[in-house]
């Protein structure tokens, strides 16, 4: 990651304390904005299409000062062509959880990176492969709150933690903000500003391999 990224003005467009924590942890500077958008899905939307739409919709919601740069993402699972968003309550929950049951299915999130007038926007997709779930298992699970604002109906680094067998891809991108790539983002969004001497550290080598497993993530208090 480039030593320089830190003096990037940014703004988080999003109300997301996931996304919060996983910037901190890059120890860059920034203040965040929460969109209000509709996040329904348009009539034939595709997974893909739809997270990077929302995602361009969230960070052109947020009024940025002169040279900020504006991240918002989207996260959706997706499973044979259909969207699974955040459920509207319990029993959607535990409709969702009983369909990734002993499947595997895709967590697509769309970013997308402001600067100025130059709009940089992208898709990062992780597969995620569920054990056979219980219907006590997902009763438990659904009674925690935990599943009710994200998407599919489970937090990866939270309670849906051994429920998960494997995962291909980026863990980050699951919880919301695919790290590797946002770096990567934030940085050629930095170079409109001239290029600068980049420092290939942790990231750009974490990035060259394949990504597998997961990392060691809190979850938030928000359920
Ligand atoms: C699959 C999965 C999703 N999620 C979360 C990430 C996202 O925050 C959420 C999907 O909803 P989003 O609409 O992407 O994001 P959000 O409403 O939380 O925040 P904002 O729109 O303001 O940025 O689901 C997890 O935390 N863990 C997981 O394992």
């Amino acid at each position: 990651m480039s030593e320089h990224l830190a003096e990037l003005e940014l703004v988080l467009a999003s109300g997301s304390p996931r996304r919060r924590r996983m910037l901190k942890q890059l120890g860059l500077n920034f203040r965040v904005a929460v969109p209000a958008i509709d996040e329904a899905a348009l009539a034939g939307e595709g997974p893909e299409a739809h997270a990077l739409r929302l995602a361009a919709e969230k960070a052109r919601a947020v009024a940025a000062p002169g040279n900020a740069v504006v991240l918002a993402a989207d996260t959706v699972v997706a499973h044979r062509g259909d969207i699974l968003g955040k459920p509207s309550g319990g029993r959607e929950a535990a409709a969702m959880l009983r369909r990734l049951s002993g499947r595997t299915h895709r967590v697509i999130t769309g970013v997308c990176i402001l600067a100025g007038a130059r709009e940089q926007t992208f898709s990062v997709s992780t597969e995620v492969e569920f054990k056979t779930l219980t219907a006590a298992e997902i009763e438990r699970y659904v009674r925690t709150g935990e599943p009710m604002d994200k998407a599919g109906a489970y937090g990866i680094q939270g309670g849906a933690a051994p429920m998960v067998r494997a995962i291909r891809g980026s863990y980050t991108n699951v919880v919301g903000l695919p790290l590797c790539e946002v770096v990567e983002g934030l940085e050629e969004a930095q170079k409109r500003d001239g290029p600068r001497k980049g420092t290939k550290g942790f990231f750009a080598d974490f990035c060259g391999g394949a990504v597998r497993g997961r990392g060691g993530m809190e979850d938030d208090k928000r359920s």
